[in-house]
């Protein structure tokens, strides 16, 4: 066996392996990631957009179902639960079982369970990220909770946010369900938790500590419910910022769609990349699968 004579750098057999991983077509990269075992795959800009399916998702769902992949829809959405993910996608013509969506609020509450089991936390959020805490044995508590955990939502307001700050200065700990500032809904950027947060954070002179994409934390959680070694599993997002990055973090290999809020151009302003960039998820399906065929033959 070849050694590297620097510890912890790849022997020369493994970094010719690395090279010819990169070096791959773009036409070569996609068979690889259709090769793979399991998909983990972003939901807002990725599946859908608000309550529109996006282009080529039902083949996608298809033939991932046909070929018998693992998947796993991961949002960093935290006001949902998996079962309203699950309705919301049967409404839109796709069904899959409730076990194949994991949120960010789902994240968080084990997180904090390895942090403080039976605790209690002021949660400012909706009620996917409630359910998740109270799942986690986790109490509710607006006077000295361990935690101030902020979700996505449109209920948070000065009087919540002045409790935040002044149960965090009581030693409440901050935390995030996810870090992306911004979202887009109805063809426009909306605010979204990390932007909550930010202004939290600058109130009360604390740090948060953010559970969703692109933590490591959220992909190793992903990654442990699909049951297989990160080789064997791709991340599909359509944010570089969470979802190409989270993927960097786990050592997983990446595919940027280009359906939602990352752009081509904005890959010239980060200092990493996907694997690989498609227009959207259906370019994944092989074009002589059965569910392109058939969906060919219903149109
Ligand atoms: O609204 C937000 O917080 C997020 O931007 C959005 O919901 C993220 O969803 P994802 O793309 O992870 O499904
Ligand atoms: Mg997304």
């Amino acid at each position: 066996m070849t050694s590297s004579p620097v510890p912890g750098l790849r022997p020369d057999a493994e970094l010719a392996q690395v090279i010819a991983h990169a070096n791959r077509s773009d036409n070569e990269k996609i068979e690889y990631i259709r090769a793979k075992e399991a998909f983990i795959i972003d939901m807002d800009g990725v599946i859908y957009h608000g309550n529109t399916l996006l282009p080529g998702v039902k083949e996608f769902v298809q033939w991932m179902k046909d070929t018998k992949k693992k998947f796993l829809f991961l949002t960093n959405n935290s006001a949902p639960t998996p079962r309203e993910l699950q309705q919301k996608l049967a409404r839109l013509g796709i069904h899959v079982d409730e076990s194949h969506f994991y949120t960010s609020a789902i994240c968080t509450a084990k997180f904090l369970s390895t942090q403080k089991p039976g605790g209690s936390v002021y949660a400012i959020g909706e009620p996917g990220l409630h359910y998740a805490l109270y799942s986690q044995g986790f109490d509710m508590n607006e006077v000295n909770p361990d935690f101030v955990v902020v979700g996505e939502g449109s209920g948070l307001n000065y009087e919540k946010m002045a409790r935040a700050v002044k149960l965090i200065s009581a030693g409440a700990k901050l935390i995030g369900t996810n870090p992306d500032v911004n979202a887009v809904a109805e063809h426009c950027l909306v605010p979204a938790c990390g932007a909550f947060v930010s202004a939290i954070e600058l109130a009360s002179g604390k740090k948060a500590f953010f559970c969703g994409k692109p933590t490591s934390l959220m992909m190793r959680y992903a990654q442990r419910i699909l049951g297989c070694s990160r080789d064997a599993v791709c991340m599909v997002g359509d944010r570089l910022d969470t979802d190409v990055l989270g993927g960097i973090y786990a050592e997983i290999d990446t595919v940027l769609v280009l359906s939602g809020v990352s752009k081509r151009e904005d890959l010239a302003n980060v200092a990493y990349a996907p694997y690989v960039v498609v227009d959207g998820v259906g370019s994944l399906v092989p074009p002589s699968s059965s569910s392109v065929m058939q969906a060919a033959n219903e149109s």
